[in-house]
């Protein structure tokens, strides 16, 4: 049996590209009572927590679980906590290169746990006081970590990436099909 511990409609809609059928249930764990940690080593723990929360009543199911981070001169931008909030990241990445990390967290059942993270870097265009508030009255931000998703109209902040592109949706899935097919 395939679980996928997570809430997350894209990482649903990502996964099926891989997995056929799967279960979903949404990990309950409290991130406020990790310790915050630099943004590759605060990704991996976080998936590994949300994993683990599921490993131990599934000890035999093949268990997938991811937490994405943007990350600003070491800062660890999550979800927006409102528009202000919001504002204030998109004006912080606005014209600059940040970073994408999605940390990822297999368990091929029998204690077998893969983990890695997978880094993307994203260049913004400069964004106007027009464009911000454009994009923020789309409420797009408000459950994007980084209070942007790349797949909806926060393409349109986007002018460059280097790396892969599902990664900043949220499910890196060129790496995570590797982890499952043995080949990493
Ligand atoms: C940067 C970026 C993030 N995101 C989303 C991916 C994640 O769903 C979310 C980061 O929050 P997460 O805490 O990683 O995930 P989640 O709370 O949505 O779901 P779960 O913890 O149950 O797995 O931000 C986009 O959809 N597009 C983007 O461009």
């Amino acid at each position: 049996m395939f679980i996928l511990a997570s809430q997350s409609p894209r990482r649903q809609e990502l996964l099926q590209r891989i997995v056929p059928a799967f279960e979903v249930k949404p990990a309950k764990i409290d991130e406020r009572a990790l310790p915050v940690l630099p943004p590759k080593e605060y990704v991996q723990q976080l998936a590994t927590a949300k994993g683990e929360a599921l490993a131990k009543d599934y000890p035999d199911a093949t268990i997938i679980a991811a937490d994405t981070m943007v990350s600003f001169h070491d800062e660890l931008l999550g979800k927006p906590k409102d528009e202000a909030d919001a504002r204030r990241m998109l004006q912080e990445l606005s014209g600059q290169t940040h970073q994408v990390y999605t940390g990822l967290y297999v368990h091929l059942g029998n204690q077998v746990v893969k983990t890695a993270v997978v880094q993307t870097d994203v260049l913004f265009w400069d964004l106007d006081e027009a464009m911000l508030e454009t994009y923020l009255e789309t409420d797009e931000y408000a459950d994007k970590a980084g209070a942007y998703g790349i797949q909806g109209d926060g393409a349109l902040l986007v002018k460059e990436i280097h790396g892969d592109f599902y990664n900043v949706m949220g499910l890196p899935i060129s790496t995570l099909y590797r982890m499952l097919t043995n080949e990493i």
